[in-house]
């Protein structure tokens, strides 16, 4: 099931959504003492990130995660780890504990193993936020890679690694069932050709062709979509 929010733009965007996230980080710590929040990379969540930094809110309690992670160290430019660290991680959220998806060897593929028990050891999450890529990938799920339908399995492991044929980089990805283990899950979309993907993936049901479907269609799963055109 999914509800779409659209606003017109990313500033009316971003306070909006900012709001909701503190109010359900803030729930979290009143009922249950720590509050646990997952995020993604890319270039839409940034100026989600810098306006989230500055918010009251106890964030020692709050464990902040990606949602998935280039295999790079965190020196370079496209580490999802380097760009929450320089965004997120900033001003009030500073206190905030990060885990990371990275370990430092050569392939994601050897570093799962040193990477597993980080995520699967953490409890249901309080707020997971999505993005989408115009092939339909979310996470590092991404439909050209052979690790899709692993990826997307109900038994899946907490994280998996991934390699992309259509895009740079291994990944370390954290899998539909353990994405799905949120209280709340949002997908951030902005433009009008993110909202056209949109459209595509609601309107047929082949998740392997377009991963977004997992969530967006999940019987049992409520994704609230975040949108502006600009
Ligand atoms: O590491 C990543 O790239 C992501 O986490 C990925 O899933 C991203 O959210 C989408 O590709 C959308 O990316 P943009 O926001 O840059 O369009």
């Amino acid at each position: 099931m999914m509800q779409l929010h659209k606003f017109n733009d990313t500033t009316a965007l971003n306070a909006d959504f900012s709001d909701r996230l503190v109010t359900i980080l803030q729930q979290a710590i009143t009922q249950r003492g720590a509050a646990y929040l997952v995020v993604s990379g890319g270039k839409t969540p940034q100026a989600l990130f810098t306006a989230l930094s500055q918010v009251n809110l106890a964030w020692d309690k709050v464990t902040v995660l990606l949602a998935d992670d280039r295999w790079l160290d965190d020196s370079q430019t496209d580490s999802n780890e380097r760009l929450v660290k320089a965004t997120l991680l900033q001003n009030k959220a500073s206190a905030a504990r990060f885990i990371s998806l990275y370990a430092n060897t050569p392939s994601a593929f050897t570093g799962a193993a040193e990477v597993l028990p980080r995520i699967s050891a953490l409890p249901t999450f309080d707020a997971v936020i999505l993005g989408m890529g115009e092939d339909g990938h979310t996470a590092s799920l991404f439909p050209c890679s052979a690790q899709i339908t692993a990826g997307l399995a109900e038994g899946a492991p907490a994280v998996l690694a991934v390699e992309p044929t259509t895009a740079p980089y291994q990944r370390m990805s954290l899998s539909l069932p353990r994405l799905l283990d949120s209280r709340h899950i949002f997908l951030h979309l902005v433009g009008s050709n993110k909202l056209a993907v949109l459209n595509k993936a609601m309107a047929e049901q082949d998740v392997l062709a377009m991963p977004i479907r997992a969530f967006l269609q999940h019987p049992l799963a409520q994704v609230t979509v975040m949108y502006s055109d600009t």
